[in-house]
């Protein structure tokens, strides 16, 4: 779409000034290179610089501090979010639909709560505008000012957004005229400048995108553009005359574009129509050389969001439904993403054409501005509420505006050698009078314009380098999800590098602050943080495990020592202290959270700080350690001092049972020894009896009584020896551990010197990585939401959705029944649409036949459910329901099936969802099922408790399977 944007520049009269345009080749360079956005077009360079947009008083935008507080400034804004309640249509007022909102002042709207819920409504935004406001209002304090950015060089986005009918093109209608009317008066009064502008305008029917100035081109590619994002291949854009030329060309796109007649709007619109605007604007400022201001206004009239009750639709207008539903699903999914900020983890920009192409206007280069439109019926009250909760996520998304500029070299080297000419050619003629004055006069400009010319050489050097150090840095930053990247990584852990971590932490530093500044930052920016931060965890993890293991191998001394009962004070103090020092390399390690999110930069922070802290704890750790070695060398010199004083004999005799204990233990290095003792004196008693014994039989075990003896003590001291050992080996790996957190501490330092102390390109870099890592709870959630759009689009079982609804909750457990479930549907879903798409001769009747017998079964279904509305839903709950459900008073059994044909029929609506799988869940006794409602049946099929095949999804599938 943004192709061939830019015209050739022309070049009015530009001073001869060589101060002027040093100043302004000066301008120019001081913005950092990164930040030279090069432009597809050839010769010609696109600034962005920092807005500041004019904000009037009244629309109130939200403006948050610019995040990056040195280098150019990229200005935030929230998106505005004006809300707009139409009139009730004659069709509405002919129904006598009651009104449910009221504009209460002009920021609020508050619901009327007929329907007497709980909650009351009231939302707020930065204006209201009730039924009575003019479109011209709505326009001037919702639109104009973030239209008119256009012509300062900033992109510009209005959309409108709401259900089928609330008035969405008639808004857009009056804001394009508007908006029209506005631009050409700017150009009529900005005689210093000369303006181009051109058009294209595309919609996105049923998933395709179709040009509107050709509709015969057919359906076109998205590509996407490194530079430029996604971009409309091969759309067309004509050049604007006049304001009348322009005003003919957009009716000209809404003639060709898709309208039906639904049961709620004769004229709806089928599609989502995007008119671009390009306006590129050149003038002669003070410092008299070209600079061209380059951005495109967007004016956006969604489809509706509709509910297939309340439209009747079918056949053609239902598959049309269904697209428009699921691209608008995809739109929330960004704007609630967008809304919680930086935590929401990946947005899911690519999962329709129309995100694709409106990327730029959420949460990008563009200053934007939504105008929900809804009804004020109380019939679409459901609808009004699902557009007020998108305005209130719209509202807290955050865009970053920049200034397009374009400078034209090529002219600007022309002109100053024309210049040069200029001057030689007065030099050589010159008048008498002034002769001599005018050569030196000549000779300095001549002088300061080649100087002129060198810097401008030098300035294309830099610029040259700059481009290819920032293609580098983005390769390296693609590269870093790499494996080979994260060798790198892995060695730079590796414990083969022997400079020592002061060192090599001052290195860095010094080599952050040197001239190669450039390139380390830009090589530490590119170590993607999410990478260090697992390694940190898998350091920590590490150490986790050394402190059980420590734990352990201190708990087999203590039932070594005690073994032995020693009896001695000295010996009861060093066993409780080895204790104690364990428990607290236990609570060290466990004290080391396992899990932390770092997604954003504040976190990342946190962690660095944590990290640092945790520098003294690990220090103390070893400490620890150390002083257990220490005690382990008392215990054996105190062994052996003890085994040379007194004989152990008996002490030792009567530990037997507690040492058999710890022979069993996994750790024990001298089991078989010990199992040999076992065998020899298996009871303690009787070897008491023994020694006791003066019988020659006794007599003869004396020999066997000091061979068990030594055989203690040699077991004992293999046991002591091999903990010592043991202990010394986790001091090793302790310090190892240590070397490697630091070496990562370093790592996250440079990461965090390269963030704060780079310009916004390079700050840019991290923040616009998309973090992988998204909670469970929140992947849940969207998936489950995907499953009810597909369930929705594929007109799967309510009683299959009902279950499958009221069983998975997110537990883990549920991870992989939802995976099936979503892999079936989207394969079921994406067969229905290739039908859809396909020849009607390639495929006969089938397609058809297949969605017709599914609609069918889901139609027999509820006629099912309507049945058992009397008997499992008492009197009270039937009124309540048909109460808030808004069912009109009709024939009894009328009154049933209209509230089970209400069930699930709204997809984007949750409070809907749940309430319908609740009624549902009722009426099929699924409650009651309890523990009979197994998980597992949902593995491999569709289901039903009554087992009537006719009323799954699965009836489709099959019929798909046998084309
Ligand atoms: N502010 C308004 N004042 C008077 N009439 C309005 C207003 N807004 C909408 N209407 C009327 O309501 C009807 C529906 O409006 P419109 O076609 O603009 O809705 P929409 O949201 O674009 O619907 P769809 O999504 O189905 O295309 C039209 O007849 C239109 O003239």
């Amino acid at each position: 779409m943004a192709s061939n944007l830019l015209l050739p520049l022309t070049i009015p009269k530009i001073t001869s000034n060589p101060k002027q345009i040093h100043k302004l080749i000066l301008d120019f360079v001081s913005f950092p290179p990164f930040l030279q956005h090069r432009s597809g077009f050839n010769n010609c360079m696109v600034h962005k610089m920092s807005v500041s947009a004019p904000v009037t008083p009244a629309t109130k935008i939200r403006r948050t501090p610019s995040s990056t507080p040195s280098g150019p400034r990229i200005a935030e804004e929230k998106i505005l979010v004006t809300v707009r309640i139409r009139p009730l249509t004659p069709r509405e007022l002919s129904a006598y639909d009651l009104i449910a909102w009221d504009c209460t002042d002009e920021n609020t709207v508050v619901s009327r709560n007929l329907n007497h819920e709980r909650h009351n409504g009231t939302y707020t935004f930065d204006k209201v505008f009730d039924p009575s406001c003019p479109t011209r209002k709505i326009y001037e304090q919702g639109a104009r000012d973030v239209a008119l950015s256009a012509i300062k060089g900033i992109n510009a986005t209005i959309f409108a957004y709401g259900q089928t009918s609330s008035g969405k093109t008639y808004t857009m209608r009056g804001i394009a005229e508007n908006v029209i009317d506005d631009i050409y008066a700017h150009i009529k009064n900005a005689m210093e400048s000369k303006f181009v502008l051109k058009l294209s305008a595309l919609e996105i029917y049923n998933e395709t995108v179709v040009d509107l100035l050709n509709r015969d081109s057919g359906a076109l590619r998205l590509l996407d553009d490194p530079e430029k994002g996604t971009i409309v291949e091969k759309l067309t854009e004509e050049v604007i005359k006049d304001a009348q030329h322009l005003r003919c060309l957009i009716a000209t796109c809404e003639a060709q574009r898709q309208v039906g007649e639904t049961s709620l709007n004769d004229r709806s619109s089928r599609s989502h129509q995007i008119i671009r605007l390009t306006i590129e604007s050149s003038h002669r400022e003070e410092s008299g050389c070209v600079k061209s201001l380059l951005a495109s206004l967007s004016l956006v009239d969604l489809a509706g969001s509709e509910r297939t009750v309340q439209t009747n639709a079918d056949g053609i207008r239902l598959k049309e439904g269904s697209h428009i539903n699921r691209s608008l699903l995809t739109l929330t999914t960004v704007i609630r993403k967008l809304s919680v900020g930086k935590k929401s983890g990946h947005i899911p920009y690519r999962d329709s054409k129309l995100t694709r192409i409106l990327q730029s206007s959420l949460g990008g280069n563009a200053r934007t501005a939504i105008i929900c439109t809804m009804s004020p019926a109380l019939s679409h009250v459901d609808q009004s509420r699902n557009t007020l909760a998108f305005a209130n996520s719209a509202k807290e998304v955050t865009n970053s505006a920049q200034v397009n500029m374009v400078v034209g070299e090529k002219q600007m080297v022309k002109h100053l050698q024309e210049e040069v000419t200029r001057l030689k050619a007065e030099l050589l003629t010159p008048e008498a009078s002034s002769s001599k004055c005018l050569r030196t006069l000549l000779l300095e400009k001549e002088q300061k314009i080649q100087q002129m010319e060198i810097e401008l050489n030098e300035i294309k050097r830099e610029r040259d380098l700059a481009q290819s150090q920032l293609e580098i840095a983005r390769k390296l930053q693609k590269d870093t999800k790499e494996p080979v990247i994260q060798n790198q990584v892995a060695k730079r852990l590796s414990f083969s590098d022997h400079i020592s971590i002061s060192n090599r932490r001052t290195s860095v530093r010094k080599s952050t602050q040197s001239t190669q500044r450039k390139p380390l930052r830009q090589s530490a920016t590119c170590m993607d943080p999410c990478m260090l931060v697992h390694e940190i965890r898998k350091v920590e993890m590490r150490q986790r495990q050394l402190g059980e293991e420590a734990n352990r191998a201190l708990e087999l001394l203590h039932k070594e020592v005690s073994s032995h009962r020693l009896g001695n004070q000295d010996a009861a103090e060093t066993i409780a202290k080895l204790l104690s020092d364990i428990k607290d390399m236990h609570g060290i390690s466990n004290s080391i959270p396992e899990e932390i999110e770092v997604k954003d930069k504040a976190s990342l922070k946190e962690e660095i700080g944590r990290l640092k802290c945790e520098e003294n704890t690990i220090a103390s750790l070893e400490e620890k350690l150390e002083n257990v070695q220490k005690s382990l060398d008392t215990l054996v010199m105190y062994n052996n001092e003890e085994a040379s004083r007194s004989p152990l004999k008996t002490k030792i005799l009567k530990t037997n049972g507690k040492m058999s204990s710890f022979i069993k233990s996994p750790c024990s290095p001298s089991s078989s020894v010990i199992h040999n003792i076992e065998n020899m004196a298996p009871d303690n008693q009787k070897i008491e009896g023994d020694k006791k014994a003066s019988t020659p039989a006794a007599a003869s075990k004396q020999p066997n009584v000091k061979k068990i003896q030594m055989m203690f003590k040699t077991a004992a001291e293999d046991n002591i020896q091999s903990i010592k050992s043991y202990v010394t080996e986790l001091k090793e790996r302790v310090a190892k551990l240590q070397y490697q957190k630091q070496l990562l501490v370093c790592q996250v330092l440079e990461l965090e010197e390269a963030n704060d102390g780079g310009g916004g390109g390079e700050t840019d870099f991290v923040e616009e990585m998309e973090y992988p890592i998204m909670p469970r709870h929140l992947v849940f959630e969207e998936q489950r939401n995907q499953i009810i759009m597909l369930w929705h689009l594929c007109h799967v079982s309510i009683i299959h959705r009902t279950q499958f609804y009221m069983l998975f909750r997110g537990d883990t457990a549920d991870e992989i029944y939802v995976q099936v479930e979503l892999r079936r549907l989207t394969w079921l879903e994406q067969h229905l649409s290739e039908l859809g798409n396909a020849s009607p001769a390639l495929l006969g009747d089938e397609p058809a036949g297949s969605v017709t017998s599914s609609i069918k079964a889901l139609k027999q279904e509820r006629e099912y459910l309507a049945k058992r509305v009397s008997t499992k839903l008492s009197g009270e709950e039937r009124e309540m329901l048909y109460k808030k459900w808004e069912i009109p008073m009709e024939g009894k059994q009328r009154r049933r099936l209209q509230l089970v044909n209400r069930l699930w029929t709204d997809p984007l609506n949750m409070r809907h969802v749940k309430e319908s799988a609740e009624i549902v869940a009722k009426l099929v006794g699924f409650c009651e099922m309890g523990e009979h409602a197994s998980k597992e049946m949902f593995a491999l099929n569709f289901v039903n408790p009554s087992d009537k095949k006719a009323w799954m999804g699965w009836n489709l599938i099959s019929n798909l399977l046998h084309l």
